[in-house]
């Protein structure tokens, strides 16, 4: 594995300041100020259309900034190339008309920025594979299809992949909107072991319900300005 440089190892996994986002002439992120520190399990939450998915959008570089600057690990989205680094999980898995993959197959597809081009997979690769299924309780479910599973198994099979990469960050938009009681708790278990093994999170949320106790820090957004900090980061309480 490359050596990470001792600057990367300081950097924040995240770093805005004075975002701003226009989408469509309306201004959606106002004057953002947001330093994710390593270890923060983060919620970002606040009312419907407040910005939330945007702003985890605007922290990977998923969406421009129309004014002020935003870094990964110190450096600008364009310029990052540590990939594996980081795990996004998004609201939902993309459905369509495509080749239908088995749960296993879209779990492995979270190894591939780590895997050499050309290489099949190696022991490494199905173990974190085999380990990331069996942590969201789908090792029984591989070889299904994932499309043919309900809505919270598709998202366990979604943060699966995520843990596949083995990344520092995970970012997670609303993984518990419409998942079953029994996805949550392995969600809740999933956010547990993450957290004790001192991995960053962020996760945009309605409710935090079971999650709750292990979130560290709570962003609230409201009308895409940051309303609420209940940890800011040492350089903002400084600033402010
Ligand atoms: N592609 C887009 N073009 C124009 N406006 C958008 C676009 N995406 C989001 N918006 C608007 O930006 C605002 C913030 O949306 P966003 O999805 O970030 O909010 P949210 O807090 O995540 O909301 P929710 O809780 O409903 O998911 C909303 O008013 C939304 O309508």
């Amino acid at each position: 594995m490359k050596g990470m440089s001792p600057y990367a190892a300081r950097s924040a996994p995240f770093e805005m300041t004075g975002g701003h986002v226009r989408l469509e002439g309306r201004e959606v992120l106002r004057g953002i100020d947001l330093t994710v520190a390593p270890g923060d399990v983060l919620a970002v939450t606040g009312p419907n259309g407040a910005g939330k998915s945007t702003l985890v959008k605007a922290l990977l570089g998923l969406i421009p900034l129309a004014a002020g600057r935003t870094a990964i690990f110190g450096a600008a989205p364009a310029r990052f190339r540590d990939w594996q680094r980081i795990g996004y999980v998004p609201q939902r898995l993309p459905m369509g008309g495509g080749v239908p993959s088995t749960v296993r197959e879209v779990v492995a597809s979270g190894r591939v920025a780590r895997q050499s081009r050309w290489r099949p997979a190696s022991a490494a690769d199905r173990a974190a594979v085999d380990a990331a299924l069996e942590a969201v309780g789908l090792a029984d479910r591989a070889r299904d299809s994932a499309h043919l599973l309900s809505g919270g198994q598709q998202q366990r099979v979604l943060i699966a992949r995520a843990l596949a990469g083995e990344p520092d960050v995970f970012v997670m938009d609303e993984p518990t909107a419409g998942v079953d009681a029994a996805s949550q708790a392995a969600l809740a278990q999933t956010l547990r072991e993450l957290a004790v093994a001192g991995r960053t999170v962020v996760l945009v949320t309605h409710e935090m319900g079971p999650l709750e106790p292990l979130i560290t820090r709570n962003v609230v957004l409201d009308h895409g300005r940051i309303a609420h900090d209940s940890a800011p980061s040492k350089e903002s309480r400084t600033v402010a």
